[in-house]
């Protein structure tokens, strides 16, 4: 069994492989006791494990090494790459370029056929365009959900608001209000821009994942839902490389 994780800002998300099928999957914190519990279950029978993630350099060593602790494996980190079967990454750079976009990009990549927006709205929010050909025309990064809440809250003296969500985009006429209707209607204007883009650049589909991918299909956004593809993809790399 092949243990495949996405370790993002917020939280690391897990499946349990067997061949190609899914058999167990997770999602915990990084901190060491929750990813020891998160994992108890599967790890008497992981024989590898495969790793995309985005956090810092000192948090990806405690992680590696926390993991080596519990399953006695030294994990397989995958980055992002200049091409891979077709799909070919606009970066001068690759490996500047978030490994979760990646291999988020290679998993729809394999399972599309034809010209696809990815949007991944996790900590932070990713849009990246793919032609029917595979090649990577760019992406935009934005600041995530949650964190534009918090910095509301963090950097601005005067606007403490409740954690409730108000899913509405009417004009507030309390401090609340304002802020929950405000990210709303922001996130409003981005669906429509991206149905907008899909139109103009002939995107035959968009494609969501990412913990606050189902505000944006709430908000009415025409997509498909792939809660899994960053997982999905280094999967499928991890398995070109090194086999099932
Ligand atoms: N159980 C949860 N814990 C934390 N955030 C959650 C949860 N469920 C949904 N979310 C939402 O998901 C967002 C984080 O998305 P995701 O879990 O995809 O992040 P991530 O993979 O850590 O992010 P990234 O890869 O961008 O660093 C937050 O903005 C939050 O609103
Ligand atoms: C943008 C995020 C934070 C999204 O998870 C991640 O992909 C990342 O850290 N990227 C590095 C910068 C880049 O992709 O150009
Ligand atoms: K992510």
């Amino acid at each position: 069994m092949k243990l495949v994780i996405d370790a993002g800002n917020t939280r690391l998300k897990w499946q349990v492989l067997s061949g190609e099928r899914v058999t167990a999957s997770g999602a915990c914190l990084m901190e060491r006791q929750e990813l020891a519990e998160s994992l108890a279950p599967i790890l008497a029978q992981v024989r590898a494990i495969a790793i995309t993630t985005v956090i810092a350099e000192d948090r990806r060593d405690e992680l590696s090494s926390a993991l080596t602790e519990l399953t006695g494996l030294v994990p397989r980190f995958h980055w992002s790459e200049a091409a891979r079967g077709g799909l070919r990454n606009s970066y001068a750079a690759p490996e500047r370029m978030g490994a979760d976009r990646w291999h988020g990009m290679y998993g729809a990549w394999l399972r599309l056929a034809g010209s696809f927006v990815l949007v991944d709205a996790g900590s932070a929010v990713t849009v990246d365009y793919v032609t029917a050909q595979g090649v990577h025309r760019g992406g935009y990064i934005l600041p995530g959900k949650a964190m534009m809440l918090r910095g509301l809250r963090q950097d601005v003296a005067r606007v403490g608001f409740d954690a409730d969500e108000l899913h509405s985009v009417a004009p507030g006429r309390a401090t609340s209000e304002c802020v929950h209707h405000g990210l709303w209607w922001m996130w409003q204007a981005m669906v429509q821009r991206l149905e907008r883009e899909a139109l103009e650049r002939n995107v035959d589909q968009i494609v969501v994942t990412g913990g606050d991918a189902t505000d944006l299909l709430a908000l009415g956004l025409t997509a498909i839902h792939l809660p899994d593809l960053v997982l999905e993809g280094v999967a499928a790399i991890d398995q070109e490389i090194y086999g099932l």
